[in-house]
């Protein structure tokens, strides 16, 4: 059945409806004589009747011969023995029960529509295996589609994400004159990822920026496009694109881009996730066949960026990744801000106090702690919120988010710290010339319960087997440091000891750097096709010569774990004292570690472990 044959399908089905319809209702009000009872009885004694029907509340029938131009009479029923009366006169009547006009309305309609919804289903899904939108334009999204002409939200009611904002300030003056960046020649990006945990304020900031920009903002959640049938989701991206071309300048916002953007083709059952391939397709070529000069940006969150099709991630899509991270103390504060502009707090609430105690919060989070401390004020009937309310509200929600496992307790944290500060510490003695940005006991991603970030300072091609050892050492001071301080070690550190593990291994089998295996060339570099179980060609060599590789991998993690632990033991006191510090603050920035840099002490026995020759004196 083509598309036109099911319209005409349709347009029959309508009209029969429409003329049974008709029947029911002309018949039964135009050509309807309204009688009074007592009429009725006349009628019926003079024998003009017809037939009837009875309910309980009227007796409706037809006349013999139209009177006045009807044929049809109804009446109020007054007479219970009515039957009695009826028995003489020769006339034919029924009773039934029933609701009035109305009931016997959705008596005609209901099987109707019952009917029509299931063959409306049957034929949608039809239509849509064509790829179609389908046969009564399903394809339109408008329903799911959230557009709102002014979000009303600023940057201002965004807070403690500057640097995300800092970067957003330019899309906002894109939109607003996108004329005057398109006569310079500038690139713009087509589409901002926004990259961050859950509730940390992805959809307010795409708004804001909307809100800032004055646009209109189109948005849809990526989970949305793939609840469909076949080809929907297709047709609703076409769609969401042509209606924000429509508005420009306008913002399109597609959270939970992963839903829908996540790598093609794999899994075991690939073939049955052909709607959601169709749909990415569509948004991929949607993206490539639009100009930013049409004022349109394309802004997604997502909090799994590492699953996305890479596709997605290419210049000229997604080409520009914003991250929009938990916030620290002070992020927190601002956002606290913002929140209690919205209830009555008293003088007790030191915003500060509720800020320190609510590590590891999202902006969500703090939205709803704001709230829920309200609501322990109304409760309690007070007119303001005091510090109590908020500290009683904080508990509530620690709890339910250690429930959830959202949330680190205080005696992990302090390992956090430690493991995080060893990093740090290692990191600056041993590799000056790569500063240490940035070391936090934030939660971030999956697993990850803290991070120090090491930034290389320049690109580098050769890497001396002193570099990489060293490098190993700095991957083990997290652990070397919980072994130090708590006697004790925990599972934090199994991301470091793969990657030390990774490096230990291509400087025994590719790089020839162990004394025990000499320059024999074992591994070829990584390919990532190949299961490296399979390609384990130390076995090429002969059974013994896995051993022989393990056992110098081992040796190389040792010395390095020796090395870190020797740092950490000189400077023992300044990693308590500096892990303290990253307790309180809970992030360290290169201002505050450039300070503690300055205190690390090495002896010459460790600088001779740890520095080559051709690293310069000066650089420690
Ligand atoms: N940085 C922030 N400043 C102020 N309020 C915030 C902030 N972050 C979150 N909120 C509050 O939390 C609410 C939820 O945030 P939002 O939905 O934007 O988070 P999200 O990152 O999009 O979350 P998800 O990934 O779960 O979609 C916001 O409406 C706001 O009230
Ligand atoms: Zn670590």
């Amino acid at each position: 059945m083509n598309k036109k044959q099911q319209l005409n399908l349709v347009y029959l089905f309508v009209a029969l409806w429409g003329v049974v319809l008709f029947q029911t209702f002309w018949g039964h009000t135009a050509s309807q004589a309204q009688l009074s009872y007592s009429e009725f009885e006349r009628y019926l004694q003079q024998g003009w009747l017809k037939d009837l029907v009875v309910d309980q509340q009227t007796i409706r029938g037809s006349f013999k011969e139209p009177i006045e131009g009807k044929d049809h009479f109804v009446t109020p029923r007054v007479d219970i023995d009515l039957a009695e009366k009826l028995a003489p006169y020769n006339v034919d009547y029924k009773g039934v029960v029933s609701g009035g006009p109305l009931a016997t309305l959705i008596g005609w309609i209901a099987p109707a529509l019952v009917f029509f919804l299931v063959w409306f289903l049957m034929f949608r899904k039809f239509a849509d295996k064509q790829g179609m939108g389908g046969m009564m334009n399903i394809g339109k999204s408008k329903a799911k589609v959230l557009v709102e002409k002014d979000t009303g939200v600023t940057f201002d009611d965004v807070a403690g994400v500057d640097e995300a904002k800092e970067e957003l300030v330019e899309v906002v003056q894109f939109l607003k004159e996108p004329g005057r960046y398109s006569r310079l020649g500038a690139h713009i990006p087509k589409g901002v990822l926004l990259v961050g945990p859950p509730g940390t304020g992805k959809t307010l900031i795409a708004r804001a920026v909307a809100g800032e920009a004055g646009v209109a903002f189109f948005s849809i959640s990526g989970s949305e496009f793939i609840e469909m049938f076949v080809g929907v989701g297709a047709a609703r991206v076409r769609d969401l694109f042509e209606q924000a071309k429509q508005h420009a300048p306008a913002i399109i916002f597609i959270d939970e881009l992963d839903a829908l953007g996540r790598v093609r083709g794999v899994g075991p059952m690939s073939g049955g996730h052909d709607e959601r391939e169709q749909t990415l397709n569509q948004l991929l070529s949607e993206l490539d066949g639009f100009n930013p000069s049409e004022g349109v940006i394309i802004l997604a969150a997502t909090n799994r960026p590492e699953i996305l099709d890479p596709a997605l991630l290419r210049a000229g899509r997604f080409d520009r990744q914003v991250l929009v991270d938990r916030p620290d103390k002070v992020g927190r504060e601002q956002i606290l801000r913002v929140h209690m502009k919205k209830i009555q707090a008293d003088e007790t609430v030191s915003i500060e106090a509720v800020a320190s105690l609510t590590t590891g919060f999202s902006g969500a989070d703090l939205a709803n702690l704001v709230n829920e401390a309200a609501l322990l004020a109304t409760r309690r009937g007070a007119d303001s919120v005091s510090m109590e309310d908020f500290v009683n509200a904080i508990e509530r929600i620690i709890a339910g988010l250690e429930k959830k496992n959202k949330l680190i307790n205080p005696q992990e944290k302090a390992v956090v710290a430690h493991h995080e500060m060893g990093h740090a510490l290692v990191g600056m003695a041993l590799s000056p010339e790569q500063p240490i940005q940035k070391v936090s006991i934030i939660p971030r991603g999956v697993g990850a319960l803290g991070y120090t970030i090491q930034r290389p300072s320049e690109d580098r091609y050769l890497m001396s087997k002193k570099d990489l050892q060293n490098r190993i050492a700095v991957l083990l001071a997290g652990r070397a440091a919980e072994q130090l301080i708590f006697r004790e070690v925990t599972t934090g550190a199994a991301d470091d000891l793969v990657k030390a593990t990774d490096i230990a291994r291509a400087m025994v089998t590719q790089y020839g750097m162990s004394d025990e295996i000499g320059m024999l060339s074992i591994d070829t570099p990584k390919s990532p096709f190949l299961d490296p179980s399979i390609t384990d060609s130390s076995l090429r060599f002969g059974p013994d010569m896995a051993q022989r590789v393990s056992a110098a991998v081992s040796q190389l993690l040792n010395d390095a774990f020796a090395l870190a632990t020797d740092i950490l033991t000189l400077n023992q006191s300044l990693l308590e004292e500096t892990a303290q510090r990253l307790l309180a603050e809970e992030t360290l920035d290169d201002q505050h570690l450039s300070g503690i840099k300055q205190k690390i002490s090495l002896s010459t026995a460790i600088q001779q472990v740890a520095f080559s020759t051709f690293t310069s004196a000066e650089n420690h």
